[in-house]
């Protein structure tokens, strides 16, 4: 394993808040790899392959959406664990979700470094920053509902951010063999879309912050 790290975000929005924060720092490669969690699995997979053995760790890094009362607009979300939130089946009555695990077809978590994730979490806060470690989701569709935020939270205990990309990176990851977190800052409240609401210029200047803690701690 070698001593590089990738950070892959899904638009060049928010890669170039990354690398603001970093500074030209070699240890890392940032990537854009696309929005949603097929299109960022598939670039993290190319990336790791065309320069196998270099990474010992992935970071999926971007906005994201906060979970009422877990994480506010303006903070930071580190993962605990990375969840594809709605990667399964409806009951035939649709009242319930089954997930690939309860289905018996595989895992829609990835597991992370949970000390990790609080180390990270601990130095963002030393930093000044509104840091929490917590579950991060990943749906394919954002949440435009109380309802369907209300679901989520009781699907995933603990769900503190939601994303669109950050099981893509992680199973890519996983099948590297290489540990991989979630950093997420927050743009919006996950619930009733209003665009009106969301802050993500405010959202990217946080992003390159903890960027830039990301040097101290790895
Ligand atoms: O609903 C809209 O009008 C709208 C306006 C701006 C952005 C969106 C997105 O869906 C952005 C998806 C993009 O940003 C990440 N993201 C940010 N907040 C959330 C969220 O609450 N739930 C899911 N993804 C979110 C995501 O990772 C994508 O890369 C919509």
């Amino acid at each position: 394993m070698g001593n590089k790290i990738l950070i892959v975000t899904a638009v060049d929005a928010e890669r170039d808040a990354v690398l603001r924060g970093l500074e030209g720092d070699e240890r890392f490669v940032v990537i854009a790899g696309g929005v949603g969690p097929a299109i960022i699995a598939a670039s993290t997979a190319a990336a790791l392959t065309s320069a196998a053995g270099s990474y010992r760790l992935v970071i999926s890094a971007g906005i994201g959406g906060g979970f009422d009362g877990q994480a506010d607009i303006g903070d930071i979300v580190v993962s605990t664990g990375i969840t594809a939130a709605d990667l399964g089946a409806e009951t035939p009555d649709g009242e319930r979700f089954l997930s690939v695990d309860e289905l018996g077809f595989g895992s829609a978590r990835v597991a992370v470094d949970v000390a990790q994730a609080h180390r990270l979490t601990d130095a963002l806060f030393t930093a000044g920053m509104r840091a929490i470690a917590g579950q991060a989701l990943t749906v394919s569709t954002a949440t435009g509902s109380a309802e369907q935020a209300a679901r989520l939270a009781a699907r995933v205990p603990g769900a503190a951010s939601e994303g669109m990309e950050g099981y893509g990176v992680a199973a890519a990851a996983q099948l590297a063999g290489i540990p991989v977190l979630e950093l997420r800052a927050i743009s919006n409240r996950v619930g009733p879309r209003d665009k009106s609401a969301w802050r993500i210029g405010e959202a990217l200047g946080r992003l390159a912050q903890a960027s830039a803690v990301l040097k101290e701690v790895f």
